[in-house]
């Protein structure tokens, strides 16, 4: 199986506490990139002490209260299933702060991390506030939900977006890249992506490849499976009869997401 693809593996930390997925720099190629996919049964605890990382903590599904031991949000999420295909809410925590996540019905929580020094104030991202975008033409529509992105001053070097694809469609796509820390051309962020599928027997096929093929993986991605991209092209593809959802986390030494397609297949953008 390739080094780039990550199943589930499930482990109960605390009472109705269990860590279904995390990605650090200590068991991955990711230096600027952390993620963590967290479940918890009704009333659970879940807490963090940061140090300098910053982390946006998304109520992916179910409802949550979260606080930073100064401020607490409560009833966060919008949504039982990624499917119902609406924005739900985040909170932003920064640098040196520690937040404590509380589950008020069965939740799934995800947790973006990247590099933080200087530490910003806590923010409530609100599901009403997040930008959806309708991307593409063709078979390559997808619809996105931007909750932070390189324009957003809330975050030190954060992006997080989720990203919707219905069957026979293909997203992240004509395939592009930003590995190169190379601006105006191109920024250097690093990514990881998780999956959702629907039905859930569904997949995904996801390509990470470099100019230089030094990285060329082809990957089966099934439901709740988490790719990592530290380089290269990335796009999926989308059999018909199933829809797609994944969360993008982006971070790397400036927060600016400025890629380059792969000129091979650009041209996909022209069409009229
Ligand atoms: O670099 C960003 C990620 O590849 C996705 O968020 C991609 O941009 C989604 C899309 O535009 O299809």
């Amino acid at each position: 199986m390739s080094k780039l693809l990550r199943k589930p593996n499930t482990e109960e930390t605390s009472a109705g506490v269990t860590i279904v997925h995390d990605v650090t720099s200590g068991n991955s190629p990711l230096e600027y990139v952390r993620f963590k996919v967290v479940d918890l049964a009704p009333g659970a605890l879940y807490k963090e002490e940061l140090g300098k990382w910053e982390c946006c903590i998304v109520a992916l599904t179910g409802k949550i209260n979260v606080t930073d031991q100064e401020q607490t949000f409560e009833n966060l999420g919008t949504r039982e299933s990624v499917f119902e295909k609406k924005p739900t809410d985040s909170v932003y925590v920064s640098n040196d702060r520690t937040f404590e996540v509380t589950a008020v019905n069965s939740a799934r929580v995800v947790l973006c991390y990247s590099p933080s020094e200087k530490q910003l104030p806590t923010k409530l991202i609100k599901a009403e506030n997040v930008g959806v975008e309708h991307r593409g033409k063709y078979n390559n529509k997808r619809m996105v939900h931007n909750m932070l992105t390189d324009s957003d001053s809330s975050a030190n070097s954060l992006l997080v977006v989720e990203v919707y694809t219905d069957g026979g469609n293909w997203s992240s796509y004509p395939p592009h890249k930003h590995d190169q820390d190379n601006l105006p051309h191109e920024s250097f962020l690093e990514e990881t992506y998780y999956h959702e599928m629907n039905p859930r027997q569904g997949f995904v096929f996801q390509r990470v490849y470099t100019d230089d093929r030094s990285i060329d993986e082809t990957m089966t991605v099934e439901n709740g499976d988490v790719v990592l991209v530290p380089a290269g092209y990335h796009p999926v593809g989308v059999p018909d009869g199933y829809d797609s959802y994944y969360l993008n986390v982006m971070a790397g030494p400036t927060k600016i997401w400025k890629f380059h397609n792969d000129p091979a297949h650009e041209w996909i953008l022209d069409r009229k």
